[in-house]
């Protein structure tokens, strides 16, 4: 029988030592550097310094590896880093508050929710019952039904199963990465629906990576827009009062585009973060090859540039051509 420990490990994550400050902001990151370490480190985050207010809902916007599952785990407790990480006025890493919950995409992969086990076993073994009015209102938000046995069941409704059993514990700080990516349209608006509510009834706070903006869906939802790139979080502004993207929604307006201005900004954002990291990556090639330049030249370089005006004199010699 698969352990519900294994079942949870590195997906849903419930931090459970200290009990929150009330006063403190979610999250406080200042000066928060992270690499993954190795022979030759790669710097991941640099200098990230970020704020966010409970109750806010924060949709994280970056381009695929700007590090926002780095960032995500870094919240979780899950790394040590350079830097302060506070989350509700504690050490992220070191003293971690009660009421976190990290939802991953690691845990659709895990063979053990494959196992022939139902939905209703595996609510109750993780104390279901303590929670069941918050279990039975996810059972229908995600509309999931008790009898399904997981091994005969779809990618999206196991991962159905998944959130129903990540928010059934009352969480103060949700962070989530790209769990709502196998959902269907109805679900994934439902389900972002009673997350809004979560956060204005409770006062709860959410930081939610995707790459998913399924117009009205999606644009009406977050409270915040966090941009991250260049190894960093370029901004975190409120929605209702971004100058980007109020320019965005005036535009969409005017032009009575049907598309969605949070969309379109998010693409800009992304075309001018790339735009920015070629640019950069040019400007390193060519610092490469002037200082290639600067080298004393060996007897190869004479040899090779011989080559190039007169030809393969060493060939031409052996095969016997003049
Ligand atoms: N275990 C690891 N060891 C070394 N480098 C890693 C490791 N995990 C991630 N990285 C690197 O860290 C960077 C940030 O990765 P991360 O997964 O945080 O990006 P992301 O913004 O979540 O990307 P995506 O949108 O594709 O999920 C990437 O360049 C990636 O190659």
């Amino acid at each position: 029988m698969p352990r519900m420990q294994d079942l949870l490990a590195n997906n849903v994550h419930v931090q459970s030592k200290g009990a929150i400050d009330e006063n403190a902001q979610a999250i406080e990151i200042t000066d928060l550097s992270f690499d993954y370490g190795g022979r030759n480190p790669v710097p991941i985050l640099s200098n990230v310094s970020l704020t966010i207010e409970r109750g806010s809902r924060v949709l994280l916007v970056g381009a695929n590896g700007a590090g926002k599952t780095t960032l995500l785990r870094i919240l979780a407790g899950k790394r040590l880093v350079k830097g302060s990480v506070r989350v509700f006025g504690h050490d992220a890493f070191l003293d971690a508050p009660k009421g976190v919950t990290y939802l991953g995409t690691e845990w659709a992969g895990n063979p053990i929710v494959k196992a022939d086990l139902s939905v209703g076993y595996l609510l109750q073994s993780m104390g279901g019952d303590r929670f069941a009015e918050r279990r039975d209102r996810l059972l229908e938000v995600l509309e999931v039904d008790v009898d399904w046995h997981m091994h005969q069941r779809s990618d999206g409704e196991r991962r159905r199963v998944q959130l129903v059993m990540g928010l059934m514990a009352p969480w103060n700080l949700l962070l989530m990465d790209e769990v709502t990516v196998d959902l269907d349209v109805l679900v994934r608006s439902q389900l972002l629906q009673y997350l809004k509510e979560e956060t204005e009834q409770r006062g709860a706070t959410i930081l939610y990576a995707t790459h998913i903006f399924d117009g009205k869906c999606l644009s009406q939802w977050p409270t915040h827009l966090a941009h991250m790139a260049d190894r960093t979080v370029l901004s975190c502004n409120s929605t209702e009062t971004s100058p980007e993207y109020n320019l965005f929604k005036q535009y969409h307006k005017e032009q009575q585009l049907l598309d969605s201005p949070l969309m379109s900004l998010c693409i800009d954002w992304l075309r001018r973060d790339k735009e920015r990291l070629l640019r950069a990556r040019q400007a390193q090639g060519s610092e490469r090859r002037l200082s290639e330049t600067d080298k004393p030249k060996t007897r190869w370089d004479e040899l090779s540039e011989d080559m190039k005006t007169y030809g393969d004199k060493y060939y031409n010699y052996w095969s016997g051509q003049p």
